[in-house]
């Protein structure tokens, strides 16, 4: 403790001692009350984060927001020292809650001997209130006294019930913070807490950005950005753009010069050159602890050099909950590694080649690997694969694994079965089919003069697997089959999931022939193997097969059930963050879209993105025909247009199983449909994937006969459209595909309807109706657009339905009556069900009512207000001009009408009523 007398001079600085102005456009952050109205106020209430996090902001604003009394001491380096520390402390504490302190007369006559008197006499001149008061020393962090960090020790322990101290630092204040935390007494707010998440964000950026960012790109720029809102800031105020902000978004894993002046003014140069090493050497790390500090600084006290960084208050994050490893916030890990590259001082290969080590020793693998590629060192690649490569590839860590085999020399390859192997199934894995072949070729090759018959003839079997895997991938159903049948009878020696692998192409190809049940037992029996194997990758994926057969045959609920035990067992395994998971994801999204819970399939979506956001836009073609599809169901036009524009490149330049290809083609058709772009729709028919009813027996080839049937349709040529549709009517209902057969019905509903034929469609209307009992769809249904309500109503006048079927069509009437169609006409015709619903609505002009119009002219004014001229609507009735001429003067006399605007104007009228447009 100083022996000084306290008793400073001071000019006092008002704005030290004022909580600090608000930032316009500051957003109200209520996740913080839970923390700060707790009904026992806490001794302390530490906010520790790094700069730039809002923590500040973030504290005043909600002190202020909760109305709680409260006083602000901003610290500057200046105030270490202990007079004008304890001079501040008493200002503040005097303007704020206690106007009548001797204190500060005394600092400034007689002053005090010590920081703890001043706190003594300044805790017994408090006003003994009840109410909560908050005091609050902001950028603690610059304080380095000693005898002011054991002053405040001093006051934590003698705070009276209603006084909470909080500390507002960018790092770990020396106050016996252990202890308190261990005793209940302190609440703390980091990082974690002050992160924006995505809805923060959303409301953040909606404010400030004059144009529309999509979801999706708001929750990259969060992630990678790690909710930090200063780089949200830089982010707003540097895009003009939707363009703009994904470009800068995307730039942040290269670096933005911005924020590297940001860091370097941070980092300055306070720091010793063995911080300096320190940073360099560990920049590389995902993670690190004192352990592996000591490795790969070659230091014998990691802890105390961890420790002192740690003090510096730089980007460096808790990576457990344990609080013993670390790792470094993903912009300042980029600028690390920037500061890295520019320097000659340290040899990456070598600090690689040393971190590889590091992590076998810690028997991290796969950190291990990582290291071990980015070292280009086939050797060290060599020997993690040796150990662990099996282990990845049950696990799923294709994309590890293929960065540690590009990395290989093929001789290293063709001369191990195992890495052979794992070579082929990664080949297929990424689509490429015919290195698969030459993988295996060239293995064969090489082991033929090494191995004996009896070896080779293991090789052969285990080969046999993923060969059938391509045949079905080829779509070459009896090959598969033949293959794996062969396979699964041959013990796995290399790769101890061969087998497992075999039965799952056995159910695929059942599944793809139709043979439902036959495949759902063969895929039951694969999920068994793999669980007994713990070959995760393997369990997710029967999991996720026998879903995607329960939604085949209808059973969507059953579907989902065994969705849910696919997360559980994730979770149970961690296996959240492997690629498989985005399957699950997204098999999850497609049932939420076809119930229409629109938000829940929006966020599965966006977490399939965001599992398989290192694997590279290609792979998000699933997920992106998801939000196409939620932007048309919510009628969000320029979004779905973005959405259909990514699609359409990425067909184009990559090679997709007809699954994928079939369902992002539905979605663009539906598009181009809602938009009337029937150029496109032309384009697709000349390239669209040949179809073949008899192979239409899975779900797929369904869906991209439909494809064609729907795009004849919005080209009119219904002729033609109808006996594809038959077809796979008849298709589906031998096969007891379901879901397509209730899909088939909601086209030909349409078809017929387009074709006036009311009974018929009425007819595959009703049939879909009752199919929709089993499979829950709502999604199909939407997806005709207003002319759904028409087809309902008509169905329900005529009383065709009841019971459940009624209640889902009045649903359906419901929802498509809220959804937002794209297109500004309104194309529904005047029905007659329509017709009697808009006399007997109470709010319809009077003339409606009292001069009636005949069924014809009703007729006429639809066509009117879809747009047709006299002559064109003749040509549609097939009667004369003159004719059509007689019954649009009529009309126009009944309703009192001189226009065509008038008239059309009138329809809209009308027909918003019904559509609730
Ligand atoms: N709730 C909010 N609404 C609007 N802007 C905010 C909000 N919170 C923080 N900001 C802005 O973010 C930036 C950083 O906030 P702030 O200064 O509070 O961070 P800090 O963590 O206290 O930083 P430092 O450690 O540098 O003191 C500021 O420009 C601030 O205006």
């Amino acid at each position: 403790m100083t022996t000084t007398k306290l008793n400073p001079e001071l000019t006092f600085v008002d704005a030290k001692t004022t909580a600090p102005i608000a930032p316009v456009g500051l957003m109200a952050r209520e996740k913080f009350n839970d923390l700060l109205h707790i009904p026992e106020p806490v001794s302390l209430l530490l906010v520790t984060a790094p700069a730039g996090y809002g923590k500040t902001t973030s504290i005043a604003e909600r002190l202020d927001a909760l109305e709680a009394r409260t006083a602000w001491y901003r610290l500057e380096e200046s105030d270490n020292d202990p007079g004008r520390f304890a001079a501040y402390l008493a200002r503040t504490l005097n303007r704020s809650v206690a106007p009548e302190l001797s204190v500060p007369g005394r600092l400034r006559n007689a002053g005090y001997d010590s920081l703890e008197s001043v706190l003594s006499d300044l805790l017994g001149e408090l006003p003994q209130e009840e109410e909560p008061l908050y005091l609050v020393l902001d950028d603690y962090h610059l304080i380095s006294n000693p005898d002011i960090h054991q002053a405040m020790r001093f006051l934590l322990r003698h705070l009276p019930p209603h006084l909470t101290l909080v500390i507002i630092s960018r790092t770990m204040p020396p106050l016996g913070i252990a202890q308190l935390r261990m005793k209940g007494q302190m609440t703390e707010i980091t990082s974690k807490h002050l992160a924006l998440d995505a809805d923060e964000a959303q409301r953040y950026l909606e404010q400030r950005l004059p144009f529309e960012v999509s979801r999706e790109h708001i929750e990259r720029a969060v992630r990678r950005v790690e909710g930090w809102i200063s780089a949200l800031q830089l982010l707003s105020a540097s895009s003009h753009t939707s363009v703009e902000f994904s470009e800068f978004v995307d730039q942040l894993e290269l670096g933005n010069h911005h924020i590297f002046e940001y860091f370097d003014e941070l980092v300055g140069q306070s720091l010793t050159e063995q911080q300096r090493r320190f940073l360099l050497r560990t920049c590389i790390l995902d993670r690190f602890n004192a352990a592996m500090v000591m490795r790969v600084m070659d230091d014998n006290d990691g802890q105390s050099l961890l420790n002192s960084l740690l003090a510096m208050g730089l980007f460096i994050m808790p990576a457990d909950n344990g609080g013993l490893w670390f790792r470094y916030h993903q912009l300042f890990a980029v600028y690390l590694r920037h500061l890295l590259s520019c320097t000659t001082q340290e040899n990456q290969r070598s600090l690689h080649q040393r971190a590889t080590d590091a992590w076998l020793e810690l028997n991290h693998a796969e950190e291990a690997a990582r290291h071990a590629v980015a070292a280009a060192d086939p050797e060290r690649i060599r020997q993690v694969l040796d150990e662990h490569g099996r282990k990845f590839f049950t696990e799923g860590q294709f994309s590890l694994l293929q960065k540690c085999l590009d990395a290989l020399p093929q001789s290293f390859i063709s001369e191990n079965p195992t890495f052979t192997l794992l070579r082929a199934w990664v080949a297929q894995g990424q689509y490429k089919f015919d290195e698969v072949e030459d993988w295996l070729s060239a293995a064969e090759n090489h082991l033929k003069a090494t191995m004996s018959e009896e070896q080779q003839k293991a090789i052969h079997g285990e080969f046999s697997a993923i060969r059938a895997q391509v045949a079905m991938n080829y779509g070459n159903g009896n090959r598969a089959l033949a293959l794996a049948s062969e396979a699964v009878e041959q013990d796995a020696r290399y790769l101890p999931t061969s087998r497992v692998a075999a039965a799952s192409v056995m159910g695929e190809a059942l599944f793809v022939q139709g043979e439902l049940q036959d495949a759902l037992d063969r895929m039951e029996d694969t999920e068994h193997m793999a669980r007994s194997q713990y070959a995760h990758q393997n369990v997710i994926w029967a999991l996720c097969q026998q879903s995607e057969i329960s939604v085949a045959m209808g059973l969507l609920q059953k579907a989902y059930n065994i969705q849910e035990k696919a997360f559980r067992y994730a979770e149970e395994n961690r296996l959240n963050h492997l690629p498989i998971l985005e399957f699950l994801f997204r098999i999850r999204s497609q049932i939420m879209w076809e119930w229409h819970h629109l938000e829940s399939a929006e966020r599965c979506a966006l977490q399939g993105i965001e599992i398989l956001e290192a694997q590279g836009e290609r792979w998000f073609v699933q997920s992106y025909t998801t939000l196409a599809k939620i932007a048309q169901a919510r009628g969000r036009q320029s979004l779905c247009a973005d959405y259909i524009t990514k699609i359409q490149k990425m067909l184009a330049a990559g090679d997709y199983h007809l699954d994928w290809v079939a369902n992002a083609h539905a979605t663009m058709l539906s598009y181009w449909d809602a938009v009337r772009d029937q150029d496109a729709i032309q384009r697709w028919l000349t390239i669209a994937p040949a179809f073949e009813a008899a192979t239409a027996t899975n779900h797929f080839h369904q869906c991209n006969g439909r494809n064609r049937a729907r795009a004849l349709m919005s080209l009119g040529q219904l002729a033609q459209a109808e006996p594809i549709l038959q077809s796979l009517r008849e298709v589906a209902e031998r096969t007891g595909l379901k879901t397509d057969l209730n899909r088939n019905h909601i086209s030909m509903a349409l078809l017929y309807w387009q074709q006036e034929d009311r009974t018929q469609a009425l007819e595959h209307m009703k049939l879909a109706l009752e199919l929709a009992s089993t499979t829950g769809a709502v999604g199909s249904f939407l997806r005709l657009g207003k002319v759904l309500i028409v087809m309902l109503k008509a169905l329900i006048n005529d009383g065709l339905i009841e019971g459940m079927e009624l209640q889902r069509a009045e649903r359906l009437i419901q929802l498509a009556q809220q959804q937002r169609d794209f297109s500004r006409a309104i194309r529904i015709s005047l029905d007659e069900a329509i017709i009697q619903d808009i006399i007997d609505r109470p709010d319809v002009p009077e003339l409606i009512r009292t001069s009636p119009l005949t069924r014809r002219e009703w007729q006429i004014l639809s066509l009117i207000h879809a747009g047709l001229s006299n002559d064109q609507i003749a040509e549609h009735l097939k009667v004369a001009s003159t004719t059509v001429k007689t019954h649009i003067r009529s009309l126009y006399q009944k309703q009192n009408i001189s226009h065509r605007s008038e008239a059309i104007e009138l329809a809209r009228d009308l027909l918003s009523k019904i559509q609730g447009e």
